[in-house]
């Protein structure tokens, strides 16, 4: 068994729960709320942008030119193609470019990226990828089983976002992860091994929480 497969397999409780979270589900049925939609792209906006740095961070720690490429490709793919999926949904919500970049991190989003951008900051390349695996496949994952509801890709707002993570080329990016990760675990001690699995529970924890963030439109407290 790979270590990939190790990991999908002591993991799919959770993975489970988070395909069933009713955020993902009402995307699926075409019920979902579109102000929890709306908080959900904009939440995903701030993310993308430290999930992107984690790509360039990722080009710093490869060890070979053709991963090195790989990671600038992610990179791309992200700012311009992942990211234009939120920006067109923000002009349909009339929120400007200007506004989307500088909306506020909600505490989930913050301890999200920051958890993931230290693990990559301080981490050796496969505790990099272990933090991005999850993100990467699980979105890929949920992307297919809801493009495998009858008309759900069609739907006149979630059928994009579907289309996009169930997309063959998002499939590659994902499957190129998942591959170098196992590369990337080949030798590694059991201490090491045992690291890499926790970084990897906490990003598959942190999806849960921030389809939960969003449904909730959870934000800081406020004063009043
Ligand atoms: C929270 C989150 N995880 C993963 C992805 C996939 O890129 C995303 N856009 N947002």
């Amino acid at each position: 068994m790979t270590f990939t497969e190790h990991l999908y397999e002591k993991l799919q409780p959770i993975w489970r729960k988070n395909h069933a979270h009713p955020f993902v589900k009402e995307m699926g049925d075409g019920t979902l709320d579109q102000d929890k939609f709306r908080f959900y792209m904009i939440q995903d906006y701030i993310y993308l942008i430290d999930y992107s740095k984690l790509f360039a961070i990722g080009a710093v720690k490869a060890t070979n030119l053709e991963d090195m490429g790989k990671f600038a490709e992610l990179l791309n793919s992200t700012m311009n193609e992942e990211m234009a999926l939120h920006r067109q949904y923000a002009e349909r919500f009339g929120i400007s470019n200007e506004e989307l970049e500088n909306a506020e991190a909600s505490p989930v989003t913050l301890a999200y990226t920051h958890y993931m951008l230290y693990s990559a900051q301080n981490g050796t390349l496969a505790e990099l990828l272990a933090a991005l695996l999850p993100c990467m496949w699980s979105y890929w994952e949920i992307g297919k089983e809801l493009n495998e509801v009858p008309g759900a890709c069609d739907h006149e707002l979630y059928g994009e976002w579907i289309k996009m993570y169930s997309s063959e080329e998002f499939g590659e990016l994902a499957q190129w992860c998942i591959e170098l990760m196992d590369k990337a675990a080949e030798g590694k001690s059991e201490e090491e091994l045992q690291k890499l699995e926790e970084i990897f529970l906490n990003t598959t924890r942190y999806e849960y929480m921030f389809w939960d963030m969003a449904y909730n439109r959870e934000m800081w407290p406020t004063d009043e």
